[in-house]
């Protein structure tokens, strides 16, 4: 068949999409009518034509479409004539499809609302800046029943100027349901019916059914999947990864250097679908045709690529390229870089995706295209933290419902829930269950998972027993831990609770000292506007230039190193004495080429975290003036007053030798009563309620703060390898820190409500541990406050040389 018959071809005419007609289980649907579902395509350029000509064949084949096909065509005049002249009565888009022609059915209107107003089915395939243009006179007018599937490939504006995806923003601006479909689809190759594949992600199986037999063919394979945002994500994202094939394809760098960046590009997708959009997150989406495949296609032939290797090689922009080399048809790469870019800097996330940055700085002029294999190299390595053993996923969550059990526990001692028995019952169960865990399960499995990953040891017999062994080490560790603490309690056995819990007792308190003491002074800190310092925009452009002539010099370094050594290489060959004498003044300015290039990249990689540091400070200064920075500023300033007071009363308490044996709440209450001339009628009422509120307070924030430093510190150091023994790692930490959060929170509840759990912890030397927190607390508080105090200044002083600098 020649090219010319097969483009005016119908794209499925196949006897099998025929035989179809008579199928689907759902031919009389709606509310059981024999309604037939309308379907419309809003936009007609390169993609929606190309779509357009399967739809018009497809919805032939079922008995339960209408056969029209109305199409929104932003009208446009060409050569003299109305593109919806064109389509309506030559059956052809000639401007964005040109060569092609498009069903009869499919009927070209140049009004959205009409095209809109009574379809079923509503499929939107326009670049994505113009999505609210066109949404918005929507609003009101289509069917309330209507399901919107989205193949547009970008992301949109949120309404606090954060971004949003496309269907969600279609689903905002017209409140219907929005399904997506994206896959490794050129519009070209669709149109000439060459065979390929696409993802539909739709969450609700009857809608996707339906998308489906909109769109399925024979050459146009289409698979349904329920995770919508990874689909819809992939397809944004791609783009980007698009643009920096282009770059090295304009730079003539090779096919190696394209699968980098093909396989970076991937890494990055999932990294940013896993932190943004993780929940319901299904890696295997990423081998659909919407993730894996079309990053090929696109880092292939795509526009992106195609007009970004012009962008190198030319010199011109983007836009004038866009106009020159598009006739029409819009570019979504270098806009999405850009939205991104902004996001991962709110986020403050951009080293984590150096890929994804330099596009965007590449695009915006801020960078050299040469500069991209810099960043490439800074890809961070082996950061898959997925942790898929189901053992492991199993002892985290056990020790933190069991940590939260424990809170609940306490709040059921104040409101009387059960009765006390029950009580006493579940406190048992919960504290040995923890216990167990903390000593025999979860320390056992972090020496097994650091050997078996280690490999240093093969057989898995071998494995077994060296994980035994150390176990055995860790309990003897763990016994003599209690030898230089005054909490010995020598009449109970060796794994008695009071043994086991009061060395828990002294690492957990430990722990909890030195994070509340670093929490106390560091939100002050990080939250107040008088610890702020101004960032220029001018000292940031500065610092950004300074960056890229590092780059340049380096990039000038290495090339003489190259020929240097190349150098090296054929006059070795000759093994005159001559040769030898020069090979060794050569190897001298080499090495000294060498350690020139090592010094300014560790002066580059400084000079990148500079101003790293720089934009966050920028960004937080912007943010103190918003409504919430106002607000954490005020609550900065009740920090440093309770931090104040803490630190006093814990000099107090060491240099006095004392310990409060009254809880906090009975406390005021009885110096409000006492100097103040409060009336409280029942002070027993009282103190259940407040107590009730304060270890709510005490509960809710010490979960969430301790979560929020186990997954920072998890995201920083673990890698595909390591996170399984750091998760346990984690779950060891957090179990500890929270028996011991119920060992120091027991003062904080009346007397009255403290018997059980007494009774439960044992015989304990709680005064110790309060001692013991208030001196860790104290170390913990003054290092900080040392440690920020110094830091400050220095950047007081870096500043004030800088600015007497630049101006
Ligand atoms: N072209 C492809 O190969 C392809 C393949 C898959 C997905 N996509 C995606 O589909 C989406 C649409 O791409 P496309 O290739 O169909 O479009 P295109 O690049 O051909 O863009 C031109 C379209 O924009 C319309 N337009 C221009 N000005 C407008 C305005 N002010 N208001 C409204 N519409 C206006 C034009 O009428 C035309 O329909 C994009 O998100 C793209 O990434 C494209
Ligand atoms: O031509 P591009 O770069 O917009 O890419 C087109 C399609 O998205 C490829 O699947």
């Amino acid at each position: 068949m020649s090219r010319k018959s097969s483009r005016e071809s119908s794209p499925n005419t196949s006897p099998r999409a025929a035989r179809r007609s008579s199928s689907p289980s759902s031919s009389n649907m709606k509310n059981g009518t024999t309604q037939k579902y309308k379907v419309a395509i809003i936009g007609s350029g390169n993609w929606g034509s190309a779509i357009a000509r399967i739809i018009g064949v497809n919805v032939n084949n079922f008995d339960h479409f209408d056969k029209t096909v109305k199409m929104y065509v932003y009208e446009e005049i060409v050569d003299g004539r109305k593109l919806t002249d064109y389509i309506n009565e030559d059956h052809e888009n000639v401007k964005y499809l040109k060569g092609y022609k498009l069903p009869e059915n499919v009927v070209a209107i140049p009004d959205v609302v009409d095209a809109a107003k009574d379809a079923d089915v509503l499929i939107f395939v326009i670049p994505h800046k113009f999505v609210p243009g066109v949404c918005k006179p929507l609003k009101g007018k289509i069917k309330p029943s209507a399901i919107g599937l989205s193949l547009i490939k970008g992301f949109g504006e949120g309404p606090d100027g954060s971004f949003i995806l496309i269907s969600n923003q279609i689903k905002e601006l017209l409140s219907i349901n929005c399904s997506v479909l994206m896959g490794a689809n050129l519009a070209t190759e669709v149109a000439d019916n060459k065979f390929c594949e696409t993802t539909i992600g739709c969450q609700d199986k009857r809608s996707g059914l339906i998308l489906k037999q909109i769109f399925h063919s024979d050459n146009f394979r289409v698979t349904v999947v329920p995770d919508r945002c990874t689909v819809e994500v992939c397809g944004a994202l791609k783009n980007i990864v698009a643009c920096a094939a282009g770059f090295a394809d304009g730079l003539g760098y090779g096919d190696n250097t394209k699968s980098a960046i093909i396989r970076i590009g991937l890494k990055e997708m999932i990294r940013f679908c896993r932190a943004f959009f993780g929940d319901g997150m299904q890696l295997t989406t990423f081998f659909e045709s919407c993730g894996v495949a079309d990053l090929i296609t696109t880092c292939f032939g795509g526009r992106n690529r195609r007009v970004s290797e012009a962008f190198v090689k030319t010199g011109k922009s983007l836009e004038q390229l866009e106009a020159e080399m598009l006739a029409g048809q819009k570019l979504q790469g270098y806009q999405t870089a850009q939205e991104v870019y902004y996001m991962l800097e709110k986020k403050k996330q951009l080293e984590r995706y150096p890929l994804f940055t330099a596009v965007h700085k590449i695009c915006s002029r801020q960078l050299q295209a040469t500069s991209l294999v810099e960043y490439l190299r800074l890809e961070p390595d082996d950061m898959d933290y997925e942790v898929q053993h189901t053992l492991v996923q199993l002892m985290f969550s056990t020790t933190l419902s069991l940590s939260c059990s424990m809170f609940e526990l306490i709040i059921f001692e104040i409101l009387s829930v059960f009765d006390a028995n029950s009580r006493y019952f579940y406190w048992k169960l919960v504290i040995y269950s923890m216990l167990f865990m903390l000593i025999f399960i979860i320390p056992f499995y972090i020496g097994y998972f650091t050997i078996s990953n280690s490999q240093l040891i093969e057989r898995p017999i071998y494995v077994k027993l060296v994980s035994i062994v150390s176990y055995l080490i860790f309990l003897y560790i763990f016994i003599k831990t209690g030898d230089p603490f005054p909490i010995a309690t020598p009449k109970y056995g060796l794994f008695s609770i009071e043994q086991v819990l009061s060395r828990i007792g002294v690492i957990g308190v430990t722990l909890i000292g030195l994070l509340s003491g670093f929490g106390a002074v560091n939100y002050p800190y990080t939250s107040m506007k008088m610890f702020m310092h101004d960032v220029s925009q001018q000292h940031i452009q500065q610092l950004e230039r300074k960056l890229i002539h590092n780059y340049d010099m380096i990039i000038s370094k290495k090339k003489k190193i190259a020929q240097a050594e190349q150098q090296a290489r054929l006059q070795s060959s000759s093994a005159s004495i001559w040769g030898l004498i020069k090979n060794l003044s050569g190897s001298n300015s080499l090495n000294q080429l060498k350690s020139d290039c090592k010094a300014l990249e560790e002066l580059t990689r400084q000079l990148f975290l500079e101003l790293v540091d720089m934009r966050q400070m920028q960004q937080r200064k912007v943010w103190s003036q918003t409504w919430k920075g106002q607000y954490f500023n005020a609550i900065g300033y009740v920090f440093s007053v309770y931090l104040v007071c803490k630190i006093v009363i814990c000099i107090f308490n060491i240099v006095c030798n004392r310990v409060g044996k009254t809880d906090t709440v009975t406390k005021s209450l009885e110096i409000a009563v006492k100097y103040i001339g409060f009336e409280v009628d029942d002070v027993q009422f009282w103190s259940q309620h407040i107590s009730f509120i304060l270890v709510g307070i005490i509960v809710v924030t010490s979960i969430r703060g301790l979560l929020i430093t186990l997954t920072k510190f998890f995201y920083a150091i673990s890698s595909s390898k390591s996170s399984n023994v750091i998760v346990l790692a984690l779950a060891q930490i957090m179990g500890m820190y929270f028996v011991s959060s119920v060992l120091l929170m027991r003062m904080n509840v009346p007397l009255e409500y403290r018997t059980i759990i007494t009774q439960v912890l044992g015989d304990l030397k709680f005064q110790f541990y309060h001692k013991w927190f208030d001196v860790i607390f104290l170390l913990s508080a003054t290092m900080t406050t040392l440690f920020l105090w110094v830091s400050h200044k220095s950047n007081t002083l870096v500043d004030g040389y800088d600015k007497e600098h630049t101006n």
